[in-house]
């Protein structure tokens, strides 16, 4: 018997998150209202939405800080409110706003730790943080930069399996934000696993391979990047000639909506044809499409169609 097909091999990685139907209530208001996603070993899982959508509640049911409401959550097989104890020394968390100690050294803290996590650092971790040389400075003396990278040198201390980052480059410099990614992709390289909650929709295109989109407690999208991207029509955008109006276009496969600013938009899920019937038309016109542009959907066109409720022309 020979091995299985690569394809069935990547379908069998092992589930490191099972959530089904998780329902969370604050009072009478239920702000999770059955939510199901799965996160595999390995994998960066994007959790998206819009303000109030269920993201931090939910971050907090997979981080055993609070039992759900109804449901079933798993994390590296255990219930992660019952079973927190067992899961602490597994997984990482990095908290919006962390709250340590303002008068203890980046050093002292790491430390601190290292003890209350059980999670003993086998590597100069705020050397990976780019932070060596601020060792020694008491946390309220670091800028808000240093002190976001110094919440995620405590969160990989011991490069625990599972790593839960919430919002971890809010408020970083471009430069401060790339340096995070830099480590959240070499920890992806060594096999953790990684949870991502974000406002940044382009920090998860950059480093997601799973995501979902909550919005009012329900997920509203949820794949692979890559089969959630392709599952968005495609946009051709154009400046039409001034004496010209868009009845004189060819006939396309995709819509063309005609903005009042004189911009053309053809949103179409068959790209590579309507660029070159449109192209064609141009050539043979003797026309020029200003400012012509031609692009795959972003996560920002997902995300604002998630939220309006918008109907996907599946590509
Ligand atoms: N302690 C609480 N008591 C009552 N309602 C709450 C409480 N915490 C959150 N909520 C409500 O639950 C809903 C979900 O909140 P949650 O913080 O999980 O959303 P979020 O997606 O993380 O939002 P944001 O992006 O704004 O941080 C919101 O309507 C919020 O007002």
């Amino acid at each position: 018997m020979g091995l299985p097909p690569a394809t069935s091999m990547v379908s069998m990685a092992e589930t490191v998150i099972d959530v089904a139907d998780l329902r969370c209530r604050y009072g009478d208001f239920e702000a999770v209202r059955g939510v199901d996603f799965e996160v595999r070993r390995g994998e960066l899982f994007a959790l998206l939405g819009t303000n109030g959508a269920g993201k931090t509640t939910t971050m907090e049911t997979l981080e055993g800080l609070r039992a759900p409401f109804g449901g079933t959550v798993r994390v590296l097989g255990l219930d992660p409110f019952r079973e927190r104890a067992a899961l602490r020394s597994r997984t990482g968390i990095m908290l919006q706003d962390s709250g340590f100690p303002a008068d203890l050294t980046a050093r002292e803290m790491v430390a601190l730790w290292g003890v209350t996590s059980g999670r003993r650092a086998t590597e100069d971790v705020l050397a990976r943080l780019d932070l060596q040389h601020r060792r020694d400075v008491r946390i309220k003396q670091l800028s808000g930069g240093e002190r976001r990278r110094l919440d995620l040198a405590l969160a990989v201390l011991g490069r625990p399996e599972l790593l839960f980052l919430d919002e971890p480059t809010t408020g970083l410099d471009p430069e401060s934000r790339q340096r995070t990614w830099d480590v959240v992709r070499g920890l992806l390289a060594e096999g953790t696993t990684v949870v991502l909650t974000t406002h940044y929709l382009e920090e998860a295109e950059s480093l997601a391979h799973r995501l979902a989109i909550l919005h009012e407690g329900l997920v509203a999208v949820s794949g692979t990047l890559v089969d959630v991207l392709a599952a968005q029509p495609a946009r051709i955008e154009f400046d039409l000639p001034d004496r010209l109006d868009v009845t004189a276009l060819p006939m396309l496969a995709g819509d063309v909506v005609h903005r009042p600013t004189g911009r053309v938009e053809v949103r179409t899920g068959e790209l590579q044809d309507d660029l070159a019937v449109l192209l064609a038309w141009a050539g043979r016109e003797g026309l020029r499409l200003g400012r012509i542009r031609a692009h795959h959907a972003s996560l920002e066109d997902v995300f604002h169609n998630a939220r309006t409720g918008r109907e996907v022309v599946a590509a």
